[in-house]
């Protein structure tokens, strides 16, 4: 038997899912599977992972948005600690949904999980004070592979919730994230016509 509830709908982009794990709560806590390939494959998500990752955030860090561009991976996301706003934005050629973004809160509390597949652009912000964020991907990490989309190009106009009493200045990004191109840029590079 299964033991996930898995939601497609994510804004209408096909291949995003948002995966809920069954918590077996009791006197000590909580038990829960985080990741069962026979569940998960009959949710869609037949995959290899190769590399689990995991990165801890203070409060106001933006983390993208990226994607490898020779080596794509899938990604199984979630939040052990804290809060984060998750996105995703659709990277893939052809696709009806193409440059459409889609974000869910993850939490250490909601336990949610999201899978982004290849050809995504990925990131997220952390709204609270501190997160730690863990994932698996199916390829390993291409240092010289690595692509960006600015994480607030007009042309994707992701709608990111500000961590509470934060403006946007006060948003701490890598220097690598702060000089990203834009999506018409990325199009244009690869004679995307849209
Ligand atoms: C992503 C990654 C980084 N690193 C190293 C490189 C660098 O010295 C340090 C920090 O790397 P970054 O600044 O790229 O880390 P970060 O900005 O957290 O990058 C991650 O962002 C999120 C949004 C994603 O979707 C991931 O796929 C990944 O791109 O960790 C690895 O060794 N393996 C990896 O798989």
């Amino acid at each position: 038997m299964g033991k996930i509830k898995v939601t497609h709908d994510c804004n209408g982009i096909e291949g995003l899912k948002v995966i809920e794990p069954a918590v077996f709560g009791d006197a000590r806590g909580y038990f829960m599977e985080t990741y069962n390939y026979n569940d998960f494959k009959e949710a869609g998500i037949d995959c290899q992972f190769v590399q689990d990752n995991q990165s801890a955030s203070k409060k106001g860090v933006l983390r993208g948005l990226h994607f490898q561009i020779n080596h794509p991976q899938d990604k199984l996301v979630r939040v052990v600690n804290g809060e984060v706003f998750d996105v995703a934005v659709d990277l893939r050629e052809g696709s009806e949904t193409f440059g459409k973004w889609f974000g869910i809160v993850l939490s250490a509390e909601n336990k949610k999980q999201f899978f982004v597949p290849k050809n995504f652009a990925h990131g997220f912000i952390v709204l609270s004070d501190y997160a730690e964020f863990c994932y698996k991907v199916t390829d390993f990490y291409h240092p010289n592979d690595e692509g960006g989309i600015l994480w607030n190009d007009p042309a994707i106009g992701v709608e990111w919730p500000m961590p509470e009493g934060m403006t946007q200045a006060d948003l701490i990004l890598s220097d690598k994230d702060k000089v990203h191109g834009g999506f018409d840029a990325y199009c244009k590079e690869r004679g995307i016509v849209r």
